[in-house]
């Protein structure tokens, strides 16, 4: 999987900061350089609009007074209102190289443009009742707004909201992406997010998730050396005829659905197998060219549920679980190399309450079951067991529809079946299944995804 723009911790970013320092990088040169790539971006958007900085305690605050000054300086009429006083030695030098008056935040006037320098990494509890409601006022009454690095008031590490946030139209983010970038509630407070290269190098493992790069089929290419998948079927028919189509609008090259209801319907090109009994089902899946093998969707509870899943944890094919199969399984049930799909229900189920953000709990999952976990949800965490991880953000909330687990995890184990690499697997499958929403616009349903697929496929090769 490419790597995306880091995620840094607020903790993570402090080392980092530390490192450049402790290399000779001057600290105010740093925050000169943050906030020329802020005022950049803010000037080339919005050029001479009046603009209303607003300016808090720490070095967040110091970002702000050099955005003021530089925009200033560009002839923008700027104007700049503060909250407490400059404590860092970088920002009472960015306040001393403001030379414009400094406003009481309690009674200043609205802008056209408001530039949100309260506070980022370095929130250590919610905003004072007053000064949320205050925020939010300036920040609602103008057309263009900015937050620096962070909204102030949205935990750094979590996505936790501490106190009232408004909406941003942009959020510029310094050096790396922070998990309240794209983990909710907070990913939902800001339109549109920049991260702005301050030469904070990236030494973690935790990424946004990148638009993956597909492989089109090649002349010595056939259908199994593209990769056989098996959708294990049960008590519910469309929840395994969903994946099984999904896996076969993948990229892959055969799909058989070993059915449990012997009925023969979906698409004409996937195969289904009568796999009705436990030891038919043995049958179907004694067969070394098969790439993956999916079980879980429309599984069912029961003995007979739990029978099925007993054969398939012993078929030695690489395996996804989804859904049903989450709910039977015990961790030490997961057998190495798998990949999981648990909704935050299924995931609390099987790993417990994990403390620590969305992250943290996808990454401890990962550790310790030895499988690849995508965490799904409006943010969908992908882990893997050696501490990699992709977040997704931003996918439709229209996914969030019966069924769309089901595609999701036909086209995981669709990619398995190609790549054969877990983690790159359930990147692209993710990738996919949110640009096959985006696609389906509106109040689509997930056999509507199936349409769009192949679109979001041909525009990843
Ligand atoms: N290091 C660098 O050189 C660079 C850093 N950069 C920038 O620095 C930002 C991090 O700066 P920072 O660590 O100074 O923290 P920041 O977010 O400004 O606030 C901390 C201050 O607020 C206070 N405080 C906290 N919560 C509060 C509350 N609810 N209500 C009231 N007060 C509260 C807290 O005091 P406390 O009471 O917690 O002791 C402290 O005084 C980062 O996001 C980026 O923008 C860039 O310029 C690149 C170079
Ligand atoms: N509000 C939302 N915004 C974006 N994506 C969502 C939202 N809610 C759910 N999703 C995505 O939709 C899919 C739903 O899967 P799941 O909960 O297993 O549904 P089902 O079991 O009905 O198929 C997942 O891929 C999840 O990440
Ligand atoms: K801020």
């Amino acid at each position: 999987m490419t790597a995306g723009t880091p995620i840094l911790t607020a903790a993570q970013m402090r080392d980092a900061e530390q490192a450049l320092f402790d290399a000779g990088v001057d600290d105010y040169g740093l925050m000169e350089k943050a906030g020329a790539a802020a005022a950049e971006i803010i000037w080339r958007a919005g050029g001479h609009r009046d603009t209303l900085l607003l300016c808090g305690p720490g070095n967040n605050g110091g970002d702000g007074f050099v955005i003021a000054r530089l925009l200033r300086g560009r002839g923008v009429p700027v104007r700049v209102a503060a909250l407490g006083t400059s404590g860092t030695v970088s920002s009472r030098r960015a306040l001393a190289a403001w030379d414009g008056p400094v406003e009481d935040l309690a009674t200043a006037a609205p802008a056209t443009q408001l530039v949100d320098a309260l506070f980022g990494t370095g929130l250590s509890r919610g905003l004072d009742p007053a000064v949320a409601a205050r925020l939010c006022e300036l920040t609602g009454a103008a057309s263009r707004s900015y937050a620096i690095d962070l909204p102030s008031g949205v935990e750094t590490d979590s996505g936790a909201l501490l106190s009232a946030v408004p909406h941003f139209g942009v959020c510029i983010a310094l050096g790396a992406l922070k998990p309240a970038h794209l983990l909710y509630p907070a990913a939902d407070y800001v339109a549109r997010l920049v991260c702005a290269d301050i030469g904070i190098p990236a030494s973690d493992r935790v990424h946004r998730l990148m638009p993956p790069r597909l492989r089109a089929p090649g002349a010595a290419d056939h259908k199994y050396a593209r990769g056989l998948v098996a959708v294990v079927g049960g008590a519910m028919t469309g929840a395994s005829l969903l994946a099984a189509q999904a896996a076969a609008r993948s990229g892959a090259g055969m799909v058989r659905r070993l059915a449990a209801d012997g009925l023969r319907h979906g698409a004409d090109a996937i195969v289904t197998q009568d796999a009705g009994t436990v030891e038919a089902l043995g049958c179907s899946l004694d067969d070394g060219r098969l790439a993956s093998v999916l079980v879980g969707p429309g599984l069912g509870r029961d003995a007979v549920a739990r029978a099925r899943l007993d054969m398939v944890l012993g078929c030695g094919h690489r395996l996804v679980l989804d859904a049903d199969a989450l709910t039977l399984i015990g961790i030490e049930e997961i057998p190495d190399g798998a990949i999981l799909t648990p909704h935050e229900g299924e995931f609390v189920r099987l790993f417990g309450d994990l403390p620590g953000s969305k992250i943290d709990r996808a990454r401890a999952a990962a550790a310790r079951s030895g499988a690849v976990i995508i965490y799904k949800g409006a943010d969908s965490v992908i882990a893997a067991p050696d501490g990699r991880v992709a977040v997704a953000s931003g996918a439709s909330h229209w996914l969030s529809t019966a069924g769309t687990g089901d595609v999701l995890a036909g086209l995981v184990a669709g990619r398995l079946a190609v790549t054969g690499d877990a983690f790159a697997a359930a990147g692209e499958a993710v990738w996919l299944h949110g640009d096959a929403a985006r696609r389906a616009g509106a109040a689509f349903i997930a056999d509507d995804l199936l349409a769009t697929l192949p679109a979001a496929i041909a525009a990843r090769l």
